[in-house]
Order: C-alpha cells, then sequence, then structure tokens
C-alpha cells in the first residue's frame, strides 16, 4: 500500500487537473476517510470520483466561507482604491482617427489614465444623435436592443447570472474556489487562473471564457475572459459582437451599454516586438477581421503586458492583481499609486472586456439598475449609496424618514412644558463640554457627560453600555407587574414578565437648553454624518450595511428610525400580516419599562421599519461581537416609554467593515415567546460566540451525501 502522503499527493495532483486547490482537496479527503473509515478505497475509485463530487457539492459552502476569511481583511487605504477610475476610455476624437488597433492603443496610452477618464465623461455629455452611426455601429446597436429590452422588462429584477452558460459557470467557480495560500497577506484574493490555462488539448477551458463580473461603486461593469492565447494555439480574440451579446445578455439585462472596450494583454514570454506581432496576426483571423474594421475605436491593444492582468471586486473595492509595480506604473501611470497591487504568482493570457453602464438615481428606476447613489433621496446630509453586487435579488422598496413618525396612538407628546428647568441646562452657554462642570443633563449619566470633546461615547460609558449588554446579570433586568407584552398576546391569563434589560440612558442637550446647537452633548439630534452603503451580504444575510470610511470606537453611525406603534397597533399588525413575515424590521422600545407602575397601552412604544425606516434598518445582527451597540438616547421628552435607539460603533471599524448590532434575540427560544418582536433566523452572523445552535449542518449534509452516494452505487 502506498503510504498516506504519497496518497494524498496523488489525490492533489488529480484535483488539480480541476482547478481544485490542495487545501480544499486535503479537507475533502478527511471529511471522506471519517466516513469510509479511513479507507482510499472508494476515494481512488474512478478516477477520483467520489471526492471530485464531494468537492463539488461542498463547493457554495466554501465560497461563503472565502467572502467571510475576506471581510477580515487589514485595513489600507480603501477609499483610495474604491475611487480608481477604472475605465480607460478613449477619447471620441481618438475613436474618430482611422487608426490600426496598435496605433490606436498607443495614442490611448500617452494619455494619463486620469486625463482619458475626465475626458471620456466630456464625451458622455456629447447626445446621442452626435454619434455617427458608422463610427459605432455595434454600441448604437446594443443601445436600442437594450432599449427594446427595457420595454418588455421594466419591472423586471436585476439578475446579473441568470442565463448564463455551462462554461461560465465553470469558470465561476473556479475563480469562486478557496484556498487558504489563495490570499495574499492583506487577506486579498488571487484569481486562480493557471488551471483554466494549462496547454493540454482535452483542457475543457480552452475556448474564452468570462471569468468573472463586477460592479463598481462608480457604477462601471467589468467582465474578464481567459483566452488560450499562446503563439502555438490557434487562438482566436472573441468575435466583438459576440463578446457585447454575452455582457448584456448575462449580466447586464437592465442597463444601457454605453461604451465598451476590450482589451488584450499577452504574456511575459513575449518581448514587447513579439507580443506585438502575435496579436496582430491573431487579430487578423478572419472571423474577426470584419469586426476589426467596424469597431477598430473600440479596440485598444496593451503591447506588452508582462503578467497577466484581472480586475476582481470584492465589496465594491477594485484589486489588480497580477502586476508588478513597476510594470503598473509604467501602463497606468499615476493611477497606479492608487491602487492596491498584488504581486502576480503566475504569468497568464486574458482579455479584458470592459462595459461601462448609466444608472439612474431615482427612486423611481430603482428596479432596473444595481447602483444607487442615495437611497435617503436627499432627506439625510450625507448620501447613502446602495450596490448590488453581482447577486440576483429584489432591491428593497420603503420609504426612507431620517426621524421616527408616530403611526397613529402613539402617546409622544413634546412640550416644553413637559421638560423641567431641572431638567435641562439653563446657566450653559456655547459648548457644554468645554465647560468645568458638566451641566444639568449630564445628571443622567451620573454627572458625567457621556461624549468626548471630539464628539465620541467615552470609553468608560461605552464598556458599560456593552458589557450590560453582553453579559446581562440577573439584577440587569426590570420585571413589569403586568407586562404589556405577555398583556396583548394572552389577554386572559397573567403571565408573568420575562423581563427587559435595564440601559443606560444618555440625555442630550436640547431646545430648552441655553447652549449653542453645535453643543458638543448633541450628537444624535444631528443625525448621520458618516458615509454609509448599503450592500448584499455574501453570506445570505440579504442586504447590510457597512462604512465607507474608517470609524473609531464610541462614533456615532445612525438611530433606528421607523414607525411609531404601540404594542397593541404591533400585534395587530402582525397578526393580520400572513406568516408574522414583517417582523424583522421591528424593535421595543422597553428600556424603561418595569421602572415605573403599570404602562397605559398608548406608552407602550415600538418602532417598525418595514414601510417606513431608515437606514438602521438594513443592519444585520450579530450576537454578541457585534460592530454596534444600540444606547438610548433622551432628547425631546424625559419621559423613557419614548427615546431614541442610537446606534454607535463598540471599536475601531475599518472602512469597508459590515456594522452589525446584535438584536438580543433568544435563537434557542422555540416558542417564540421571549418578548423580541423579531422571529428568530437561521443566524449567519459567522461570530464565534453565535447563540444559534441549531446548526449542525456540516455532519448532517455529509451523512446525506453518503447515504445518497451509496444507495446509487448500490443501484448501479
Ligand atoms: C433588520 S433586517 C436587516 C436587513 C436585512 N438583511 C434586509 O435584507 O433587509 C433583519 C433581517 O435580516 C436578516 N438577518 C439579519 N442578521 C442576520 C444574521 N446574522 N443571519 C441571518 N440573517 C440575518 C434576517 O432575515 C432578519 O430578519
Amino acid at each position: 500500500m502506498p503510504p498516506k502522503n504519497s496518497r494524498m499527493a496523488d489525490a492533489c495532483r488529480a484535483m488539480k487537473r480541476f482547478g481544485i486547490s490542495e487545501g480544499q482537496t486535503k479537507a475533502a479527503v478527511k471529511e471522506l476517510l471519517k466516513v469510509y473509515a479511513n479507507s482510499w478505497e472508494f476515494i481512488i475509485d474512478e478516477n477520483y470520483r467520489l471526492l471530485l463530487d464531494f468537492v463539488l457539492e461542498q463547493k457554495p459552502e466554501e465560497e461563503k466561507g472565502v467572502r467571510s476569511k475576506k471581510k477580515e481583511a487589514p485595513s489600507y487605504d480603501k477609499t483610495e482604491v474604491v475611487e480608481l477610475p477604472t475605465k480607460r476610455y478613449c477619447t471620441r476624437q481618438q475613436k474618430k482617427q482611422a487608426l490600426s488597433p496598435l496605433e490606436h492603443s498607443t495614442s490611448c496610452l500617452e494619455k494619463s489614465p486620469l486625463k482619458r477618464a475626465r475626458q471620456s465623461n466630456e464625451d458622455n455629455l456629447i447626445s446621442d444623435s452626435e454619434e455617427s452611426e458608422d463610427s459605432q455601429p455595434l454600441v448604437r446597436r446594443s443601445r436600442r436592443r437594450h432599449q427594446e429590452r427595457e420595454v418588455l422588462d421594466s419591472g423586471n429584477n436585476f439578475d446579473p447570472l441568470c442565463n448564463r452558460n455551462t462554461q461560465l459557470e465553470e469558470s465561476l467557480n473556479l475563480i469562486g474556489e478557496d484556498s487558504s495560500s489563495d490570499f495574499d497577506e492583506d487577506g486579498l484574493k488571487l484569481l486562480e487562473v493557471e488551471s483554466v490555462n494549462t496547454d493540454n488539448k482535452d483542457n475543457v477551458f480552452d475556448l474564452p471564457h468570462f471569468v468573472a463580473a463586477s460592479s463598481t461603486p462608480k457604477g462601471d461593469l467589468e467582465m474578464s475572459m481567459i483566452c488560450h492565447s499562446s503563439p502555438q494555439s490557434d487562438f482566436c480574440p472573441p468575435h466583438f459582437d459576440e463578446a457585447l451579446e454575452m455582457v448584456e445578455e448575462t449580466h447586464i439585462k437592465s442597463c444601457r451599454v454605453e461604451e465598451c472596450f476590450v482589451e488584450t494583454g499577452t504574456d511575459s514570454i513575449f518581448d514587447e516586438s513579439t507580443a506585438q506581432d502575435v496579436l496582430a496576426s491573431k487579430y487578423d483571423h478572419p472571423s474577426f477581421q470584419n469586426e476589426l474594421i467596424l469597431s477598430k475605436n473600440l479596440i485598444k491593444v496593451i503591447p506588452h503586458i508582462p503578467k497577466h492582468i484581472a480586475f476582481g471586486c470584492y465589496d465594491g473595492l477594485q484589486c489588480l492583481i497580477g502586476f508588478a509595480r513597476k510594470d503598473i506604473e509604467n501602463i497606468f501611470g499615476e493611477t497606479a499609486k492608487r491602487l492596491k497591487v498584488i504581486q502576480g504568482r503566475r504569468s497568464s493570457k486574458l482579455c479584458k472586456v470592459e462595459a461601462a453602464y448609466n444608472y439612474h438615481s431615482s427612486l423611481g428606476v430603482i428596479k432596473s439598475f444595481f447602483y444607487i447613489d442615495d437611497i435617503t433621496r436627499g432627506e439625510e446630509r450625507v448620501k447613502v449609496s446602495l450596490e448590488n453586487g453581482r447577486n440576483a435579488e429584489d432591491l428593497p422598496i420603503f420609504f426612507y424618514i431620517p426621524n421616527n413618525l408616530v403611526y397613529k396612538n402613539a402617546y409622544v407628546k413634546f412640550s416644553l412644558a413637559r421638560i423641567s428647568h431641572g431638567g435641562c441646562c439653563s446657566h450653559c452657554f456655547g459648548d457644554c463640554l468645554t465647560s468645568p462642570i458638566p451641566c444639568l443633563c449630564a445628571a443622567e449619566t451620573g454627572g458625567q457627560f457621556a461624549y468626548t470633546p471630539g464628539g465620541f461615547v467615552t470609553e468608560k460609558f461605552l464598556e458599560e453600555c456593552i458589557s450590560l449588554k453582553r453579559e446581562p446579570k440577573q439584577d440587569h433586568y426590570l420585571y413589569c407587574r403586568n407586562c404589556p407584552l405577555q398583556r396583548s398576546k394572552n389577554k386572559k391569563s397573567s403571565v408573568p414578565c420575562k423581563g427587559h434589560l435595564l440601559q443606560n440612558f444618555i440625555k442630550e442637550c436640547w431646545s430648552k437648553c441655553w447652549c449653542n446647537k453645535k453643543c458638543g452633548n448633541r450628537i444624535v439630534q444631528q443625525s448621520i454624518t458618516v458615509k454609509l452603503q448599503v450592500f448584499l451580504t455574501p453570506e445570505g444575510k440579504g442586504w447590510g450595511l457597512r462604512t465607507l470610511e474608517d470609524l473609531p470606537a464610541g462614533a456615532f453611525v445612525c438611530e433606528y428610525v421607523g414607525e411609531i406603534l404601540t404594542n397593541t397597533e404591533l400585534h395587530e399588525r402582525n397578526v393580520g400580516s400572513p406568516g408574522n413575515k414583517n417582523t424583522c424590521y421591528q424593535v421595543l422600545l422597553d428600556a424603561g419599562w418595569g421602572s415605573k407602575g403599570v404602562l397605559k397601552d398608548e406608552e407602550v412604544l415600538c418602532l417598525d421599519a418595514t414601510v417606513y425606516g431608515n437606514v438602521a434598518r438594513f443592519i444585520n445582527h450579530r450576537c454578541s461581537d457585534a460592530t454596534l451597540v444600540e444606547i438610548p438616547v433622551e432628547v425631546e421628552t424625559p419621559d423613557h416609554h419614548y427615546y431614541h435607539i442610537a446606534l454607535f460603533t463598540t471599536r475601531k471599524v475599518d472602512a469597508m467593515e459590515e456594522l452589525t448590532w446584535d438584536y438580543g434575540i433568544d435563537f434557542n427560544d422555540s416558542d417564540h415567546d421571549s418578548g423580541h418582536p423579531m422571529k428568530p433566523f437561521r443566524c449567519l452572523c459567522g461570530s464565534p460566540f453565535c447563540r444559534d445552535r441549531s446548526d449542525m449542518k456540516g455532519d448532517v449534509r455529509l451523512l446525506t451525501y453518503v447515504r445518497r452516494r451509496r444507495r446509487v452505487q448500490l443501484q448501479a
């Protein structure tokens, strides 16, 4: 019997042919050995068929793993990278010049990328009618095709990956495959291209095909296509029209193609002149020639690319993969300095198709596009963008409101008469935080301000709030004598209150105070100042919210805003909605419950952000170690039955990191009786402290799989 190591090495070699990494193979073999009592027989059988099937079945889960791993990437200058001008446009003037592709490319390259991008924006202002039909037949055609489709498809959801062919699926799988060695020290993923680029004639990946599609926050769509292009092979660059069609049909169904470029690169094994010869001869291929004549102004050939180039996109970041920095600077000039560059590990041949489209930012056409400039429709001081990455998903439909609004019966009466002089600072001037003696408003926080002069929650106060939430003790709960939650559920019998977490309140200065509007003790009422983005979470949690800038600990991010309902109204709303499916945007304002006598129904309040809400409705849950913590903030009224739920960072948060908070859900509450209005869901927070213990998926899935395999084998 061959030694164990050599069997593993053989298995890895066999799997490598299919683009499966060593890490994946080893993990799969380990699992299978467990099931087959350490026998290799089934694994080796039929040329590792079982192993291959098993790895391929595992893939979707592993892809999730890849993404969450990437999330933990250490910080680097992400903001700069996001701003990368990804389109390298040629000017309209250049398009009109009847240059050969190579001449044309030189003239394009002479301009700095920044200049080119600027020029292209100016070009975009030129109306369609100015465009000569002859100069851009393909673009024009695709526009018409799009317009026709727009009429047919209006209202259809964007589904970039539907209609894809098998080849595309295979190649996307390859790119998505995981291996811990695929990440450099910055946690960015290198595209695995060697496996699709072998000289093996039987290789299924011999034809050019798309490997990745990504959208950028600027609204560009990028497609990469790897081609087998060695001088010996009968490589032919993709038919331009075909490529364009594929881009449109498979990826940007509902977007308008404005401009489209094909860029080709060659391998470092060529010197510059050989590369030019090879490319020139390739473009002379009869099947391409006609298109070349028609679309030559759109084709740009970069004569010498020493290593493969590919654009990947992770959470809106662009990364340029495979170039040595020196080479990038030669080709892209100044722009290169703004890129995060990963040294290439292997050489490859790559053909890249770029398509740019315009998007609309008004809510009216939200459904057709997948990048929205500002979901708040100008309601906030800052824009909040939405990016629908590459997955197909309905865009959220709700009314954006920057402040809570009463639905009907909630008693939320703000009146100056209700605020006593003792409850506000009537002797202050300017910024209360600069005064040596904390003002009366700080009485709520033990005579110390909860905010620092820099505008963050103080370390001590933040710590207290976090530990109260993470490790609540029995005496941190208040119990109502006649709990409104139990009352609304079961009117007859009086079920004891399950308890409400006692929370530390902040009291902000307000209109009856003498301080300045910009006083440092008015943070939450200044509303959102942080740059935020709604995005589709890769783990399958739906939409999520992330910050586009680095945030220190204790920074105010946003308030949880929604309709203010009484508990009875909430109960009626939920009973009336099929399957209680709207509960996922509901929270209780119960921080003051149990501290006073029995609350009247109109004083028992909650927020529902299902239909009316702000950006906080997109914040997902994370058990225990969330990036945000909620703190009740008293602004307009001293009554603790109405307050603001303000969300502050629990620690330093990097740009592009997801913002999460612990909803306080009891995932093991099968009767859904804990009092939290939100129904428990299968938690995908990924926290090591995750409270959802229902997930024994790994073992169960493996067993099911093995049983199925055995059945198939027996039947055979
Ligand atoms: C307030 S919403 C958050 C935004 C939501 N993801 C969306 O797409 O609109 C709460 C819902 O998001 C989903 N969700 C939030 N956190 C989650 C988690 N850790 N795991 C799985 N789903 C989660 C659940 O469906 C939950 O009911």
